[in-house]
């Protein structure tokens, strides 16, 4: 079975390379760490492309206009995936990071509560944007960004993951958006 364009074999070799941590960064969270993916680069690159994917049409033809990151591991991914695109990046900031006017949304994470921003002008009226992240667990930052995203008139055209913890049920919180991931577990 395919996962979005990521091959059965494919699968199995990115998931050797998240290496799981047991109660971190709390008792009770298995953290899945991918930075032993991020530093093999036959890895790094299958990721980029399977994620960009979320954001073309079936002809291969871009059908977004930005993609967006959320801080600090989706920035890693999404900057390259818009790159590969070809469209223009936005990242998504924890409080207080951002300098201009920006919208603001409280959520929860597996691990945590925090507040997610977003410039007022970083993605105009209509547009259509990809979110891309390295983990959705609950969903809580994913349905922040969303949040974001529609304050700002445009439209969440589609999620893309690496990796998504099936057990915490996150898509539920992201209503009727598409979403991929290339992972599951
Ligand atoms: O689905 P959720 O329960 O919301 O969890 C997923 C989020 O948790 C992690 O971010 P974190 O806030 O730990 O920030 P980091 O990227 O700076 O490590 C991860 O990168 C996702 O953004
Ligand atoms: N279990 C987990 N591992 C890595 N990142 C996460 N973000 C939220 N839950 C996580």
């Amino acid at each position: 079975m395919a996962h979005g364009s990521v091959t059965d074999r494919a699968v199995e070799a990115l998931t050797r390379l998240v290496r799981d941590v047991p109660d971190f960064p709390e008792p009770g969270v298995l953290f899945k760490d991918i930075t032993p993916l991020l530093a093999d680069a036959a890895g790094f690159s299958a990721v980029v492309e399977g994620l960009a994917a979320a954001g073309r049409d079936a002809s291969g033809a871009t059908r977004v206009d930005k993609v967006l990151g959320m801080e600090a591991r989706g920035f890693i991914l999404a900057a390259p995936v818009a790159l590969s695109l070809g469209v223009g990046f936005v990242p998504v900031r924890k409080a207080g990071k951002l300098p201009h006017d920006t919208h603001s949304v409280a959520y929860a994470l597996e691990y945590g509560e925090a507040v997610l921003e977003l410039h007022q002008d970083a993605v105009a009226p209509g547009e259509r944007v990809l979110v891309v992240d390295d983990v959705l667990a609950t969903g809580g930052t994913a349905r922040a960004t969303h949040d974001l995203v529609t304050a700002c008139g445009a439209t969440t055209a589609s999620f893309a993951f690496l990796m998504e913890l099936g057990f915490l049920d996150g898509r539920a919180a992201l209503g009727d958006v598409p979403s991929t991931a290339l992972l599951t577990v």
